[in-house]
């Protein structure tokens, strides 16, 4: 709700927030905290005002309060802020399940030989029903690989989890196993839950609407049995929630005796775009913004180009300058203070020079989400290790060569290093190895990511994903096409998708690291998420775009909704309507000055006119561009 007297909004959510984490009255809570409205603010102040409270004591019963936050960066922010003080355990989600799994290694290892147990026997029953062709060969390799690792299990004296990598060596899990171990021990296991609740008797999420819903859902079972004793805390916006795997409507199923406060203010945003997302929001629910006393009045315009304009890059950059004039501000003049949001990445992709890479990883759709931001576990070992490499060595730097190696090549390892005679020769070996690598470049030459992973795997510099290992196993003489392509699981499309990224040139990926990692001058959607920019450059592009996750032209309404979409309305349903429009309401929510929404479409007067209808724009702030 609108309220009107921002300094009660501020000390009741904060006051709410320490009252709820009284040691002797803990009380769950759901912090509606919409864009801008300074959350890590809110959570600082609360944790600082229990350690001045509760301190002593709480660090005398060996207890901690648990903060988990999406990423690293925030993680940091909020330790650094909290003066490093162990009385707080701030982490991610993956590196917080970890802390609680880690010393029970007898039960993780079970859960390992179940998995792979169940992963063997539907590969066995696929391959008994399947024809033959490069599918079942697959899986023939897939399942030697299961068998390999099912009978490593026993040898292994420790499994340990790499926050870093993908499989980077046998004996670590990935992120989705910490994940799926955490969830079923704390669902299943009555010591887990006894650990964890004197441990961690208070644990605050933050952007609770996009933490894996497996976990919010066991933690809500853990809640609600042990009342009493244990706490959470979580701080979201459900108009936020721009990831598949978070939980839908948190926040407005909680159970009857969470308190719910909320924070109105924006401290970020300019009045007009302020006016702007809460006009976007309220098709969805009640909750809307005012702004901080001291705000400006700020710019947001709508710019619609048809989509025959073919010169996108020369229209934006049109934009920018209209922009500069209308603000008044040079700013827009100079690209790199200006953050350009592709909603949709095709666009980027062609323009930076990596479509076809993405393109073929972006088909599955399981490799979606973490194509965008960069978290795709089999594409890191290139991202984040090869090219990397490569580029230390272009620029000479041999120490960044050989913090790379120590830190992830399984050569040069504790345990292969012990076990080397000679570690000296042993060094020197590697770099013969990298050397190998480095030569894929000399004179010029463009190596394809498939020549790349196969020296990863011909000198065993560091581990290449499943996915990888599956396609540069396969003999030659199995190329016998399955011509049917009917059967199709999860893997196999991942596998079709890599069959195409392999065949790309290694510059693609370099291409495509330097986008998802911001250093193009674009943003991707989801890297954004947190952050604010002083101007931003909305881009909506459906026709640049794959997929029916996002559809502008939808939202707008310029383009029928699809039958999916009706079904899905009529069974309540999330649509790619809802979808779109919180994807909209993120990206315009990061302006802290004056925000430029560009929308190509195919029906340019459809657009305007529904802008003005649906209150988001009026007529003087709409620009036609041709
Ligand atoms: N009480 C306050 N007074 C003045 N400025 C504030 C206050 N709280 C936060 N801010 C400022 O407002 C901006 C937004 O805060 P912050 O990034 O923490 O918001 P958020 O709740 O995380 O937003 P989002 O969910 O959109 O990422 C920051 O620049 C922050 O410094």
């Amino acid at each position: 709700m609108m309220s009107a007297n921002t300094t009660t909004d501020i000390e009741s959510a904060d006051d709410i927030i320490f009252n709820s984490i009284q040691p002797q009255a803990l009380k769950s809570f759901f912090l509606f905290a919409g864009a801008g409205s300074g959350k890590t603010r809110s959570l600082v102040n609360a944790l600082k005002r229990f350690r001045e409270a509760f301190g002593i004591d709480y660090r005398l019963q060996h207890r901690r309060i648990a903060v988990i936050t999406y990423t690293k960066a925030a993680s940091n922010v909020v330790k650094e802020r909290m003066e490093f003080d162990p009385l707080v355990f701030v982490s991610t989600i993956h590196s917080f399940c970890w802390e609680l799994i880690q010393h029970f290694q007898h039960d993780i290892r079970k859960w390992r030989i179940a998995e792979l147990q169940v992963e063997i026997d539907t590969l066995e029953a696929q391959i008994v029903n399947g024809r033959a062709g490069r599918t079942l060969e697959d899986r023939k390799i897939k399942l030697e690989k299961a068998k390999q690792r099912l009978e490593q299990l026993p040898n292994i004296k420790k499994i340990v989890y790499n926050p870093n990598g993908d499989n980077r060596t046998r004996d670590s899990l990935s992120h989705s196993h910490v994940i799926k171990i955490a969830t079923d021990f704390i669902r299943d296991q009555p010591l887990m839950q006894q650990i964890l609740i004197n441990k961690f008797p208070i644990i605050i999420i933050d952007e609770a609407q996009d933490t894996r819903k497996e976990l919010i859902e066991v933690l809500f079972a853990l809640q609600s049995k042990y009342k009493e004793s244990f706490a959470l805390g979580l701080f979201g916006d459900t108009m936020q929630r721009i990831y598949l795997d978070g939980k839908e409507n948190l926040g407005n199923t909680l159970p009857e005796d969470w308190l719910k406060p909320e924070k109105t203010t924006n401290y970020r945003c300019p009045v007009r775009i302020i006016t702007l997302i809460n006009q976007i929001r309220s098709k969805v629910d009640t909750h809307q913004q005012c702004p901080a006393e001291n705000a400006t009045t700020g710019f947001a315009r709508l710019f619609i180009v048809d989509n025959a304009n073919k010169d996108k890059t020369k229209a934006e950059a049109e934009i920018s300058s209209m922009m500069k004039d209308l603000a008044g501000d040079e700013g827009w003049q100079d690209d790199k203070l200006i953050k350009k949001l592709i909603l949709e990445h095709h666009m980027a992709a062609s323009r930076l020079g990596f479509k076809e890479l993405y393109e073929a990883l972006n088909g599955p759709e399981s490799y979606r989400t973490g194509l965008l931001d960069g978290t795709l576990p089999s594409i890191q070992v290139f991202t984040k290790l090869v090219a990397p490499l490569v580029l230390a060595h272009q620029h000479n730097d041999a120490y960044e060569v050989m913090r790379l190696l120590k830190k992830h090549s399984p050569l040069m390892d504790r345990t292969a290093m012990m076990a080397s005679e000679n570690q000296i020769d042993s060094i020197g070996i590697v770099h013969d190895k990298v050397k190998n690598l480095l030569s894929l470049w000399q004179e010029g030459s463009e190596p394809s990511v498939k020549q790349v992973a196969e020296v990863l795997k011909a000198e065993g510099l560091f581990l290449i994903p499943d996915v990888i290992n599956v396609i540069l196993s396969r003999k030659e003489s199995g190329e016998d096409e399955d011509a049917s392509g009917t059967e199709t699981n999860t893997g196999d499309d991942e596998i079709t998708a890599w069959e195409t990224a392999l065949q790309r040139p290694f510059a693609e990926i370099i291409h495509y690291k330097l986008y998802v990692e911001e250093s193009s001058g674009f943003g991707t959607h989801q890297g954004v998420k947190g952050l604010e920019f002083p101007r931003v450059m909305v881009i909506l592009d459906d026709e640049n775009a794959r997929g029916n996750l996002f559809k502008y032209e939808r939202l707008f309404g310029v383009e029928e909704l699809s039958d999916r979409d009706l079904a899905n309305q009529k069974e309540g349903k999330e649509t790619s309507l809802d979808r779109t429009r919180r994807l909209l309401y993120v990206a315009c929510s990061r302006a802290e000055q004056s925000l430029a929404i560009v929308a190509y479409t195919s029906r340019p007067e459809v657009l305007s006119k529904n802008a003005i209808d649906f209150k988001w724009f009026e007529s003087s702030e709409i620009h036609l561009i041709n």
